[in-house]
């Protein structure tokens, strides 16, 4: 049984003027991009299968993300279905020359396990294991619920 730290992913884009929008500002399909492919990545890890993108939940932009800053995400798997996954996404924008962090968008998705054909298949269950996994996954778990 996979546990949650085994699925987590966390990675950085250095934004650039090609990611931006016309305020200078990184574009929010560009974040939406960035998320869907660490979340697949983190699914993926997890599952061991293809994972595609069921859904994505409300994405609240908090913050913008201006050119120069990095995009910091994290992805890790909380919760399963039979053949579905869920993965609780968080988007920082991170200064790079202080390393000061500041959260400005984040996301509950769902992936699905498909084969060949494309039809769903079953995952594994979920472990949190060590108290920073059962940590981020009742946070996670806490978050959706009071969504
Ligand atoms: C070999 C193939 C190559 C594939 C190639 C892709 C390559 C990936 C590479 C990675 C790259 C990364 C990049 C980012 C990831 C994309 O971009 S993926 C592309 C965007 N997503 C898609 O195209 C998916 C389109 N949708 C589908 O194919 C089907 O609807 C799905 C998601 C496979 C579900 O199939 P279905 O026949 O409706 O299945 P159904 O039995 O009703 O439900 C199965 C499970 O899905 C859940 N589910 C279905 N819809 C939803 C929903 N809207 N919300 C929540 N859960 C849902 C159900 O609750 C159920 O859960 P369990 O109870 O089993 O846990």
């Amino acid at each position: 049984m996979p546990t949650v730290l085994e699925t987590y992913i966390e990675n950085r884009w250095m934004v650039q003027p090609n990611h931006s929008n016309h305020l200078g500002s990184t574009h929010g399909g560009n974040v939406l991009k960035w998320m869907d492919e660490l979340g697949a990545m983190s699914a993926m890890r997890f599952a061991g299968e293809t994972c595609v993108t069921a859904r994505m939940d409300q994405v609240n932009f908090k913050r913008p993300i201006p050119v120069g800053d990095t995009a910091l995400i994290e992805a890790f798997v909380y919760d399963t279905g039979e053949t579905s996954v869920k993965v609780r996404l968080r988007v920082a924008r991170e200064n790079l020359r202080t390393g000061e962090t500041e959260s400005t968008a984040e996301s509950y998705s769902v992936y699905v396990a498909v084969d060949e054909d494309r039809d769903p298949v079953p995952v594994p269950d979920v472990t949190a294991e060590t108290d920073r996994g059962e940590r981020l996954r009742q946070r996670a778990l806490d978050g959706e619920a009071n969504r």
